[in-house]
């Protein structure tokens, strides 16, 4: 079983500096070893490519509301050929953030060798804005309404097809969402179990729902994007957008040790570790964490 790790130095979607160092610092950590260690055979190819492609754009005046536009489109384009070209080629793509606009790239890439597949997104937020209701103009707060096909079309981002279908998605750990969000979740009826599903059904019964949601019959790719914000800001401090009353590191990890236990994993995304924000202590935290979220979800097990 073999995976490239396709680092994505990238912070276009959102105003904070550092979540481009996100990936340097999940390597640093070690995490090739320690996927090596699980015996996966480590295809990791640097991450060069994407600050060549973004350093190319030049300036990139905001369209509507949406900021640093044409970067993120062009890098999310880049993005998806080198995940697409890495799913052809039988290895599983796990990218490390950069932020999660990136998920664009990422999930158009595996749609392009898996079809049928079902994205679990498990993030504070749904990240589902459309030009019209976002308010920040921040693009990592809308990649699943470009990959759904919702809102507006926008010139700059025409490559980006509609491959995702609401019945295929579901979300684990939402308590932030934008009320132009709530609205485009209902109308779509897309499943969500938020941090109140969390609570009162615990972690195992929202993911056994979640997975007979997208994947009853666990025969579909799975698509992990987990967003590290979705755990508490105690567990993963140095994040762009934190929000109290997230998931425990045992929630967090539970989630990626039961989609790797379906057998069913065709790509994994590990976003917004920013490790510029907060003490050293934080970032060695997060990053650790970063590092120990993609370990589980590879069948890293307790026992
Ligand atoms: N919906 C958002 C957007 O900017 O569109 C607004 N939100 C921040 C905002 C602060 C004030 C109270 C309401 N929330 C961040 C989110 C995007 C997160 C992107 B992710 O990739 O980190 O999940
Ligand atoms: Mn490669
Ligand atoms: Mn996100
Ligand atoms: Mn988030």
């Amino acid at each position: 079983k073999s995976l490239a790790i396709v680092g994505c130095p990238f912070s276009g979607g959102q105003p904070r500096a550092g979540v481009d160092q996100g990936p340097i610092h999940l390597i640093h950590a070690g995490l090739p070893k320690q996927l090596e260690e699980l015996g996966w055979k480590v295809h990791f190819d640097g991450h060069h490519q994407f600050e060549d492609v973004s350093a190319a754009i030049g300036p990139d005046s905001p369209i509507g509301k949406l900021k640093n536009p044409r970067r993120v489109s062009k890098v999310c384009e880049e993005v998806a050929k080198v995940v697409g070209e890495h799913a052809k080629n039988g290895q599983l793509p796990v990218t490390l953030g950069g932020d999660h606009s990136l998920a664009m790239g990422t999930i158009s890439g595996t749609f392009e060798k898996y079809p049928d597949a079902c994205v679990v997104w498990v993030d504070a937020h749904a990240d589902i804005n459309t030009t019209d209701t976002t308010d920040s103009g921040n693009i990592h707060g809308m990649p699943v309404s470009f990959l759904l096909g919702l809102g507006e079309k926008v010139e700059e981002f025409k490559w980006v097809k509609p491959v995702l279908k609401p019945s295929r998605l579901v979300y684990i750990g939402l308590r932030d969402v934008d009320a132009g969000e709530k609205r485009i979740l209902k109308e779509n009826n897309i499943k969500a179990f938020s941090m109140h599903e969390v609570d009162k059904y615990g972690i195992g019964k929202v993911v056994e729902m979640a997975l007979d949601h997208v994947n009853p019959n666990r025969d579909r790719p799975i698509h992990l994007s987990f967003d590290v914000d979705a755990l508490d800001p105690t567990v993963a401090p140095s994040t762009g957008t934190p929000v109290r009353g997230g998931l425990t590191f045992r929630e967090g990890h539970y989630i990626c040790e039961a989609i790797y236990e379906t057998g069913c994993l065709v790509a994994l995304d590990i976003m917004e570790v920013n490790p510029s924000l907060r003490d050293a202590e934080s970032v060695r935290q997060t990053v650790a964490v970063g590092c120990s979220l993609a370990r589980s979800a590879l069948g890293e097990t307790l026992l």
